[in-house]
C-alpha cells in the first residue's frame, strides 16, 4: 500500500485472479496517479472476480469495462466510466488496451483520492462547526492542570479502564498518604490512554488520552513518552471547555498555595517546573532579625509600588545579592522569602551548557510578572568558562542584557548569591542591578543559641523532629564542605549508622521543659566560637544527635576541637587568617581530592566510635 502522493503501479495480467490482486494494491492507495497495464479477461469473469474488493471493485470494473460499454454497472459508476472512456478516447489511446487501461486507472484514481481528499476536508470543517475540541500536551503546564483536574473528577474513580500515577506533574507530589501516611506514596487514578465520555455541567464530554510513542522506539517508556488529551463536546460555543480549563487551572493553584514551586529551565530553553515544596517558615532561618525583616519588608513594599515605579519611569525591578560562606543560608532564606511573599521561584542554572545569550534573555522576558527569579552562584559560571570553552553558554555581557535590557521581565525580584562578593564585576551589582546586598556570615552565639532552640522544639512536654529534621535531604552537600560537616553528613546519610553508634537510651525521646532546652543551648553556644561554623556546619553537627540535646552539648566541645586539628591530621586543608582572629576564614575548609575525604571520614569515625565506648 502506498501513500497518498507516492505513484501506484499495478500490473495487470491475463488471469482474473491478479485482476483481483493488484487492482486493490493499486486503488486502495489513493495514489494522484495510477499506471497500469488493463486485463485482457473476458468481461463475464470480472464481475465475480472482483465481488470480494468492496469499493475497489467498482474501479477495476470501470476500469476493465470501459472499454466495452458499462450496462451492468450501477447508475452512477456508467457515468463514471462513459466520463473516463470519453476521456481515453480524447487522448488517442482508444486503440492501445494497454495503455488506455493504465490511463483509465490513473484518471480513476486520481478522482477518487480527490473525493477523499475533499470528503476529508468536509468533515473536517463539519466537525469544527459542531465540535469544540480542546487540546493539551504533557509538554505544557496546562497538561498537568488537567490531569490533576481529572483526577479528582467522579468519572475517574469509577473508570474501568484507568491509570495509576504517583504523580500529575514533577515536583507535584500529591501531598498525603490519603490518611496522613507519608510512608505510602500518593497515588492518582486517571482515565487511561483511549477514549472515555464524562459529565460535566450536565453535558456530555469526550475526553481521548493518547501516548505517542519515542520516535525509534517500539516500546512507549513513561520518561520520554508525550503524552496528549484532548477534550471535546457537540456545540459552537468555547464556553464550557473553557470554563473546565479555568477550573482545573484554579484547583491546581490551590494546591500549591501552601506550597513554593520551583521552575528551571529544560534542554529547549523554556520553564519547566521541576518541584514543589512546602512553604518554607521564615522563622526557620537564623540569622539576624533585623537583616531579615529588612529584606522581607523591602520586598512587599516593592511590589505594592508599581505604579510609583510607572510614575517615575523606572523600571519595575528589583534586585537582591546575598553573599557569605557555603552553608550560611543564602539560598534557604530566599526559599522563606518566597514563600512569605506567596511567590514561585524561577532557577537559572549559569553554568548550562545549553544556555546561550538568547535562551537566557528569553527565559528571563518569560519569566511572569510576580516571581524571584534566582541566579546561584553567580561567579562561578563565568570563572568555569575561562577554563572551558569560551564559545560555549552565556557572555557576560549577555547575563547583563538579560536582567535589566528591554525585554527583561517587570515585577520580578532578581536574587543571585555568590560565595565570593570580590569576584563579581562591578557592572553585574551596580545600583538598579542590585539594590540590596546582604552579607550571610557564619553563626554568631546568639544563632548557634538560636540554632540549637529550633532544632530542640517543644511541645506539651514531648520532643519532637524539628522542621528542619524533617526535611531530610536538606543537609545538603557544601560546595566546600569542612571536616565536621563531611563527617556529620556522612552520618546523617545512613540513618543506620547513626542508630547503632547510639545506644536505646540515647534514642529515647527526652521530655524537657522549654526552660532546660533553654539552659542547654546557651551551653551548647559558650563552646561555639563566635562566627567559625556555618549554620550549616552546627546543624550538620546537631543531626547527629537528633534526639539527644544533652548528648550534642556533650560532645560539642570535641566538636570544635576537631574541627581546629583538622591542619594536623593532614588529611584536610584549613586556610586560617591568624593575623586577625586565629580563626578559620571565609574560604573555609576545603578538601585536595576524593581520597583524602574518604580517609578523613574513616578517622573520624574510628574516633568517634572510640568515644562512645
Ligand atoms: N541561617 C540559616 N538558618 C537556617 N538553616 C540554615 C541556615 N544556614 C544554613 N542552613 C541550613 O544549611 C543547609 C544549607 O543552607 P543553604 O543552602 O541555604 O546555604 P547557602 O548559603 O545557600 O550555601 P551555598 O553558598 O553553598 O549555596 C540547609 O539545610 C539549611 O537549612
Amino acid at each position: 500500500m502506498v501513500g497518498m502522493s507516492a505513484v501506484g503501479i499495478g500490473v495487470g495480467t491475463a488471469t482474473t485472479t491478479t485482476v483481483a490482486a493488484t487492482y486493490p494494491l493499486l486503488l486502495s492507495s489513493s495514489s494522484m496517479l495510477g499506471v497500469g497495464l488493463r486485463a485482457t479477461t473476458s468481461a463475464g469473469c470480472a464481475r465475480p472476480c472482483f465481488a470480494s474488493f468492496g469499493r475497489n471493485t467498482l474501479i477495476g470494473g470501470l476500469a476493465l469495462t470501459g472499454h466495452r460499454g458499462f450496462a451492468s454497472l450501477p447508475e452512477g459508476a456508467q457515468e463514471v466510466g462513459k466520463l473516463v472512456s470519453s476521456a481515453t478516447e480524447k487522448m488517442g489511446l482508444g486503440d492501445n488496451q494497454f495503455a488506455a487501461g493504465g490511463f483509465q486507472l490513473a484518471l480513476i484514481g486520481g478522482i477518487l483520492a480527490g473525493i477523499r481528499v475533499l470528503g476529508s476536508y468536509a468533515i473536517e470543517y463539519f466537525k469544527k462547526k459542531i465540535i469544540v475540541t480542546a487540546e493539551f500536551d504533557s509538554r505544557d503546564e496546562s497538561y498537568s492542570w488537567i490531569l490533576n483536574w481529572l483526577s479528582d473528577h467522579p468519572y475517574s474513580k469509577k473508570a474501568t479502564h484507568f491509570s495509576v500515577s504517583t504523580t500529575i506533574a514533577r515536583g507535584a507530589q500529591k501531598i498525603n498518604g490519603e490518611g496522613g501516611d507519608s510512608a505510602i506514596a500518593a497515588t492518582y487514578f486517571l482515565p487511561a490512554p483511549g477514549l472515555h465520555f464524562f459529565w460535566y455541567r450536565n453535558r456530555l464530554l469526550w475526553l481521548h488520552r493518547e501516548r505517542a510513542r519515542p520516535a525509534g522506539s517500539t516500546v512507549a517508556t513513561s520518561g520520554s513518552a508525550v503524552e496528549n488529551i484532548t477534550i471535546s463536546t457537540i456545540g459552537r460555543s468555547r464556553d464550557l471547555i473553557q470554563s473546565l480549563i479555568l477550573e482545573a487551572q484554579r484547583k491546581f493553584i490551590d494546591r500549591d498555595q501552601s506550597r513554593t514551586v520551583i521552575f528551571q529551565a529544560d534542554q529547549y530553553g523554556a520553564w519547566r517546573r521541576t518541584k514543589s515544596r512546602p512553604k518554607r517558615p521564615l522563622d526557620t532561618i537564623v540569622m539576624d532579625p533585623k537583616l531579615k525583616n529588612y529584606i522581607v519588608e523591602d520586598a512587599k513594599e516593592f511590589f505594592a509600588s508599581e505604579s510609583w515605579y510607572a510614575e517615575r519611569g523606572l523600571p519595575f525591578r528589583r534586585g537582591l545579592l546575598l553573599y557569605g560562606s557555603p552553608g550560611t543560608g543564602k539560598t534557604s532564606f530566599i526559599h522563606a522569602l518566597a514563600g512569605e511573599l506567596g511567590l514561585n521561584i524561577y532557577v537559572v542554572n549559569l553554568s548550562s551548557k545549553n544556555l546561550t545569550d538568547d535562551t537566557l534573555s528569553e527565559l528571563v522576558s518569560d519569566t511572569p510578572s510576580r516571581c524571584l527569579l534566582l541566579i546561584e552562584d553567580v561567579d562561578a559560571a563565568f570563572v568555569q568558562r575561562e577554563s572551558q570553552d569560551a564559545a560555549k553558554g552565556i557572555t557576560f555581557s549577555g547575563l547583563l542584557n538579560s536582567v535589566d535590557g528591554v525585554s527583561a521581565q517587570e515585577g520580578r525580584i532578581l536574587c543571585m548569591t555568590t560565595n565570593h562578593l570580590e569576584r563579581l564585576d562591578e557592572a553585574l551589582i551596580r545600583p538598579g542591578r542590585v539594590d540590596v546586598r546582604a552579607k550571610f556570615g557564619k553563626a554568631s552565639q546568639l544563632q548557634a543559641k538560636e540554632l540549637f532552640i529550633k532544632f530542640y522544639p517543644h511541645v506539651s512536654g514531648t520532643r519532637v523532629d524539628s522542621s528542619v529534621s524533617k526535611e531530610p535531604n536538606n543537609n545538603k552537600r557544601l560546595s566546600a564542605p569542612s571536616n565536621l560537616s563531611e563527617t556529620t553528613n556522612y552520618l546523617d546519610n545512613g540513618n543506620s549508622t547513626v542508630s547503632s553508634m547510639t545506644s536505646p537510651a540515647e534514642n529515647a525521646i527526652n521530655s524537657l521543659s522549654a526552660a532546660q532546652t533553654e539552659a542547654l543551648a546557651t551551653q551548647f553556644a559558650k563552646v561555639i566560637p563566635d562566627q567559625m561554623f556555618s549554620i550549616a556546619q552546627l546543624q550538620g553537627f546537631l543531626m547527629g544527635y537528633k534526639k539527644s540535646p544533652e548528648l550534642a552539648v556533650k560532645h560539642a566541645e570535641k566538636f570544635v576541637r576537631q574541627a581546629g586539628s583538622a591542619e594536623v591530621s593532614g588529611t584536610a586543608k584549613v586556610e586560617y587568617d591568624e593575623e586577625t582572629t586565629g580563626k578559620a576564614s571565609e574560604k573555609q575548609f576545603y578538601w585536595e581530592d576524593d581520597e583524602e575525604k574518604q580517609g578523613f571520614r574513616e578517622e573520624k569515625e574510628r574516633e568517634r566510635k572510640a568515644s562512645l565506648k
